[in-house]
């Protein structure tokens, strides 16, 4: 580790004296982190228990040393203890999977609050995403999912996945989720329920839930109720509720009520139904951002996606998709779209989808000559191109030295590589469904052929909590 530059020195003595008893279980050493609810820490667990008790938490470097590191979050004072209570239960509620980073011990004194994790040592992913190549990925993503898989299957939905909170380790080929700090039950996320009650008004009910339960059970509402017909009620949701006009703005005038829905999250990472404030918003959500992920690495963008407020996102999305899917996606959450004044967005988007909006973004690079023709960009441009047109790219001679293949090797090779970018893309396009009831959740991903050759490597998730042992002290 490198020298700690004085100011932090002075931050974690600060904190040492600021929480008593902190001096005695743990030794900080250095600041590793920064955003916008806490600071964290690596420091030693001076006594030993934290790893006793997790010790399948900790990734073992092969240093043995490593395995006493533990991340102390320091959770700023500004947070509402509604906050800070919710992040540390729900952290608590997932110690069972090895795949989140689980709550060892929690410090408190007075307002200052510090909750302990097994520290994890990982790779930044602007370092890495540009250059991973489709193994790696698949790897990332399966990692990824299977976290999720752990979270979604407690109910609870995490809301803020994006890179900084999926610590991977590409070297180990392992990741942990951390940050639960916008984590949700799934269903208190559904704004129409509040203390196990139903609170149907207008504001909060969003017509995308009948159209679920036409898919899967039949739910009656009192507007679609057969005793109800020709007799709306009040509570009901009579027209669109607000039109999402993003070139005339909103009516001077608005008589119908605003939708009220969750749309905490990270710009560029949230999903259109979090947009389109849709109050029954669930696990899928997350399955979104995992999509954008998954497209930072095809098109070796990051961030993907940049807009500062809601409205630019939706454009965003609307030039990736088009206004059709969009208006469609719109009137799912009871909304108009109209984007007529616009010009540069068409009807349909990127007709070839994804894989399309992909090769568009990376043939800039090939123009610019920005990336060796050996790397996993040109592996995904080549497959793309040859997609779209039938013809094969004939493999570059920089390809064949740095692999030192033969052309039979080379065929093989080639065979492989272009049918996990098949799947891969699928994995993409379910992932990045506009309508969260078609999206796949974490399992259906899990199971696709894109994972197939991981499956009896490391697709088996250990799920006993026995000896993970809560220590919490005031
Ligand atoms: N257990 C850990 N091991 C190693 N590094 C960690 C650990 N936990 C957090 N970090 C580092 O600290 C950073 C911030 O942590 P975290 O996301 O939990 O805080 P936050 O205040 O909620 O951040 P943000 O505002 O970005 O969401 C992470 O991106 C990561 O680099």
């Amino acid at each position: 580790m490198g020298e700690v530059p004085p100011e932090v020195v002075e931050e974690m003595q600060e904190l040492a004296t600021a929480v008593p008893g902190l001096k005695t279980r743990y030794k900080l050493l250095d600041k590793i982190g920064e955003g916008t609810f806490s600071s964290v820490y690596k420091a030693e667990d001076l006594t030993g228990s934290v790893i006793k008790s997790f010790s399948r938490h900790f990734w073992d470097s092969g240093n043995r040393q490593e395995r006493r590191y533990v991340a102390l979050k320091r959770i700023y004072v500004t947070s509402s203890p509604n906050r800070i209570y919710n992040e540390l239960n729900l952290l608590y509620m997932l110690c069972g999977s090895t795949r989140v980073a689980p709550l060892c011990d929690a410090l408190r004194h007075h307002d200052q609050v510090i909750a302990v994790l097994p520290w994890y040592r990982h790779e930044e992913f602007r370092n890495f995403y540009r250059d991973l190549p489709i193994k790696g990925i698949k790897k990332y993503l399966s990692e990824l999912l299977q976290a999720l898989s752990f979270v979604h299957s407690k109910g609870i939905i995490h809301r803020d996945i994006k890179p900084t909170n999926f610590l991977y380790n590409p070297q180990f080929g392992r990741g942990v989720l951390v940050d639960f700090g916008l984590a949700e039950m799934e269903s208190d996320s559904k704004s129409e329920t509040r203390h196990g009650k139903e609170m149907r008004t207008s504001e909060n009910y969003c017509p995308c839930k009948g159209e679920q339960s036409s898919q899967g059970q039949t739910q009656v509402y009192p507007g679609n109720h057969p005793h109800h017909k020709g007799k709306q009620t009040s509570a009901m949701p009579s027209a669109a509720h607000s039109i999402v006009d993003l070139t005339k703005g909103y009516p001077k005038h608005e008589t119908r009520r605003n939708k009220r829905a969750n749309r905490a999250g990270t710009r560029g990472f949230r999903a259109p139904e979090v947009l389109m404030k849709c109050s029954n918003q669930s696990t899928k959500i997350d399955i979104w951002s995992v999509g954008v992920i998954l497209l930072s690495f095809l098109a070796r963008r990051f961030p993907m996606f940049q807009s500062l407020d809601d409205t630019d996102s939706l454009l965003e999305l609307c030039c990736v998709f088009g206004t059709k899917k969009m208006r469609k996606c719109a009137s799912l959450h009871g909304l108009g779209f109209d984007v007529s004044g616009l010009e540069g967005i068409s009807e349909d988007g990127y007709k070839g989808g994804l894989a399309e909006f992909i090769q568009q973004l990376l043939h800039g690079e090939v123009e610019a000559g920005t990336f060796p023709s050996y790397s996993i960009a040109f592996e995904t441009y080549e497959f793309l191109v040859n997609r779209s047109t039938g013809e094969s790219i004939a493999p570059s001679v920089e390809f064949q030295v740095a692999y030192n293949y033969s052309q039979h090797d080379l065929k093989k090779y080639h065979d492989e590589v272009w049918s996990d970018h098949y799947w891969c893309l699928e994995v993409l396009d379910q992932c990045l469904t506009l309508d969260p009831h078609k999206r796949s959740t974490a399992d259906e991903l899990l199971s696709s052929t894109f994972f197939n050759e991981l499956v009896d490597s490391d697709c088996t998730e250990e799920n006993d909590d026995e000896d993970d042992v809560l220590i919490i002290e005031n």
